[in-house]
């Protein structure tokens, strides 16, 4: 690929589910924030040129420091976001370089993404335009009315559990984020500011390992994940 991809992580939400003091993207992993194991994990990929990295404004100064701590050496801009993910979104596509054309969006706290599968969306995104990774349901999912009475179950097969990262073309997604903005819709993927645009979104498949760490039981399963799952991938 030569076009130049950059990448956002956004990590400047409060982690109010995680119920810890500290925000859940700065705990500790084998030893590390898992801010810094979602950061490795684009840092280390050869096609990416640019990583914008989005948190709270008290903890830019902190995060600037990983840059040199942990030696990441594509993170060009620490920045502070937004009331909403989407506004912390959009504040890192502004502040990516001007020559970045394609563009994925990932969660600070989404630090188990496999190498093929972010290596898949970005292919697919180049092909279709905009592509996010996701894996099917495997419960089954009731909509469900105010008073607690069910009032349909869509059909399982599909259903899909949306995943980060979610990649695009970024004049698209840039694009799908200030139409979003004029007409103050706000969305819990970027997916769906892209749709809104009556474009077609790819689905592509990754795996159960790629959490987005939200609640206290997500703790265990993550230290699980790290011992038994991703050193077998970097091997
Ligand atoms: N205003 C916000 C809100 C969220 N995020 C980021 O978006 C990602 C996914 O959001 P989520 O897991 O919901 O994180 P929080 O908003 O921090 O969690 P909670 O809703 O429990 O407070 C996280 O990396 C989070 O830091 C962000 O950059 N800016
Ligand atoms: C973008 C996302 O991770 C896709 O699953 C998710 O929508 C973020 O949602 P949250 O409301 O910030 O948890």
């Amino acid at each position: 690929m030569t076009d130049k991809l950059g990448v956002v992580v956004v990590a400047a939400g409060r982690g109010s589910r995680m119920r810890t003091q500290e925000s859940k993207q700065y705990l500790l992993l084998d030893g590390k924030p898992i801010l810094v194991h979602t950061l490795e994990l684009f840092d280390r990929l050869e096609a990416v040129s640019d990583i914008v990295l989005v948190t709270g404004t008290d903890d830019v100064e902190r995060c600037r420091g990983y840059i040199e701590t942990y030696r990441l050496r594509k993170v060009k801009r620490v920045i502070p976001g937004g009331k909403e993910r989407q506004d912390s979104v959009y504040q890192g596509l502004l502040a990516l370089d001007g020559e970045v054309r394609w563009v994925m969006v990932h969660d600070g706290v989404r630090p188990f993404a496999a190498r093929e599968h972010i290596a898949a969306c970005l292919d697919k995104a180049i092909e279709t335009e905009a592509a996010v990774l996701a894996v099917p349901v495997k419960d089954t999912i009731k909509i469900v009315d105010g008073e607690g009475l069910i009032q349909a179950t869509p059909d399982r097969r599909s259903l899909w559990a949306i995943q980060t990262p979610q990649a695009f073309r970024f004049s698209l997604l840039r694009d799908a984020h200030e139409r979003a903005r004029e007409e103050g819709f706000v969305g819990t993927d970027d997916a769906m500011l892209v749709e809104r645009l009556g474009v077609r979104v790819a689905v592509v498949e990754a795996d159960y390992y790629n959490i987005k760490i939200t609640t206290p039981e997500d703790l265990p399963w993550a230290e699980w994940i790290i011992r038994h799952v991703r050193g077998e991938r970097e091997s």
